[in-house]
């Protein structure tokens, strides 16, 4: 599903966000991305919807060489992607249901199906009854359920998510993670990037480690050190 060979990514000043990394991540896996500050996880992540380009190596999303997409095909790459972040990013002059629909109005949904779609995802992330309200008006948890929700609607085969629980109390967060584990069992690939060493350590899935920019580790139920 996702395959970096050889990749290098160096931002301006010359820091080696990423150097040679390479990985080979499978349909429906779930993988951590651990490392220190600065180590490079939220690049990794940024390569593949081609938020960044590498100067080296080739990245494969869905069997398609990203590298050779030209500009106007991005938009269909990340369609099949869906990005959640440490801090939600939701429109604040819009309710829950008009957060959730936006995604799908912007490629092009048909009305009907954003009515039965919405609806159905604000259910599976448990917020049915908040349809209606504006995110300020929710804890941090429901305000990243409605980012899940928002990222899933459209049911992309890939979930990427930086560092979702990384505002979050424990207990918020470990009802985030059986949400995306949740996500993960419909056979989404999922890809986290995370300082939670309890949520790695309970979880128990590939670990991938970075160190500076360098893969130090790739470990099959892993943990986080
Ligand atoms: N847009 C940018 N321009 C210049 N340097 C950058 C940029 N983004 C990241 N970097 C640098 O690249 C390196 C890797 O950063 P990255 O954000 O990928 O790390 P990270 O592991 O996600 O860190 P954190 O855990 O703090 O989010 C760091 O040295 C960082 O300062």
């Amino acid at each position: 599903m996702i395959k970096l060979e050889n990749v290098t990514k160096t931002y301006k000043g010359d820091v080696v966000a990423l150097r040679k990394a390479s990985a080979d991540i499978n349909k429906g896996e779930f993988v951590f991305l651990v490392g220190a500050s600065g180590s490079g996880k939220s690049t990794f992540i940024r390569l593949l919807n081609k938020e960044e380009v590498p100067e080296e190596g080739h990245i494969y999303v869905a069997g398609k060489d990203i590298g050779q997409l030209s500009s106007w095909k991005v938009p269909y790459l990340r369609r099949n992607i869906g990005c959640v972040f440490q801090d939600f990013k939701l429109l604040m002059n819009k309710t829950v249901a008009e957060n959730v629909a936006f995604a799908l109005e912007v490629i092009g949904r048909p009305r009907h199906v954003v009515r039965t779609q919405v609806p159905a995802i604000l259910e599976l992330v448990g917020l049915k009854n908040k349809m209606g309200r504006y995110p300020h008006e929710l804890s941090g948890g429901e305000q990243q359920r409605v980012s899940i929700a928002r990222a899933f609607v459209n049911r992309p085969l890939i979930l990427l998510a930086d560092e979702p629980t990384g505002n979050l109390d424990p207990t918020t967060s470990v009802g985030i993670m059986r949400l995306l584990d949740r996500i993960n069992r419909t056979g989404t690939t999922v890809v986290m990037a995370t300082h939670d060493r309890g949520i790695v350590d309970t979880m128990r899935r590939r670990v991938i480690e970075l160190d500076r920019g360098n893969i130090v580790r790739d470990q099959s139920r892993g943990v986080y050190e």
